[in-house]
């Protein structure tokens, strides 16, 4: 779908037996997340973001937990004084699913650029 756009979706839980994107839709749906990765795998995406200083760092961190809990969808993050290391992944699957990436384009959102 040319025209979906992932920051107007809302996760939908996923329990498995769903299967996990595989790579073709994965190369879809990337740019839509300017400055995302994915693995090797096609297990995760990840996103080092970085700040002017602790507080800025913060402020993402505490708007990024709002984002979580209004999703129920969860990042796994690395945090320090000037950065956040950010990975998606649908553990129920053990892959990615369109949640990893409507998180992921929430999160792009969320910064001035
Ligand atoms: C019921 C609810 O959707 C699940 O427990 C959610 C919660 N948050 C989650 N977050 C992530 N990253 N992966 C999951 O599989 C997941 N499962």
């Amino acid at each position: 779908m040319a025209n979906e756009r992932l920051t107007e979706k809302k996760c939908v839980p996923c329990e498995g037996g769903t299967e996990p994107l595989q790579p073709d839709r994965i190369e879809e749906l990337l740019p839509q997340i300017p400055g995302w990765q994915v693995d090797e795998h096609h297990k995760q995406i990840f996103r080092r973001f970085e700040f002017k200083g602790f507080y800025k760092t913060m402020a993402f961190i505490n708007a990024m937990a709002w984002v979580a809990n209004q999703e129920n969808h969860h990042p796994d993050f690395e945090g320090g004084y000037n950065f956040c290391l950010v990975h998606f992944s649908t553990h129920a699957i053990d892959g990615l699913s369109e949640n990893d990436f409507i998180c992921a384009a929430k999160l792009n959102a969320l910064l001035d650029e």
